[in-house]
């Protein structure tokens, strides 16, 4: 699905594994490692949630961007793509949440 520009800056942010830091925000997080990674991804998911009970939708999508890239570069680093979460989603489809909340217990 090259196509879709969230499979295209996938596949690029698993490109940036093993680039110049100097020249790749991404390759920088690769480089500072996992705990920075997922530090990241809870400030953004942090930043998210307090746009999200403001009143400014162009201040939400900025912060789910930022959240969404910083999530595929936390994928990547665990050797994960896009598509190994399009497969659970996938596996998931037909099937209610609360129906899968009930499974679980
Ligand atoms: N989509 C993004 C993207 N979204 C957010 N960010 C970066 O994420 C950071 C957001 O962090 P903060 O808002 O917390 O700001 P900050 O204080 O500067 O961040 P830190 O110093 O804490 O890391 C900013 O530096 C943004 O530039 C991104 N950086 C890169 N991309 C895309 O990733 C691709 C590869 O980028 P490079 O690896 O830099 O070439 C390109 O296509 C980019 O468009």
């Amino acid at each position: 699905m090259a196509d879709d520009p969230l499979d295209a800056l996938d596949a690029l942010i698993r490109s940036r594994k093993g680039s110049d830091p100097a020249s790749s925000y991404t390759a920088q997080l690769f480089a500072d490692g996992r705990a920075r990674i997922a530090r990241k991804v809870g400030e953004e998911a942090v930043e998210t949630v307090i746009a999200a009970l403001g009143d400014d939708a162009q201040a939400l999508t900025g912060e789910a961007a930022d959240l969404i890239y910083h999530l595929l570069v936390l994928l990547a680093d665990a050797g994960l793509s896009l598509d190994d979460v399009r497969t659970e989603l996938a596996r998931r489809t037909g099937q209610s949440g609360l129906a899968e909340k009930a499974s679980r217990s």
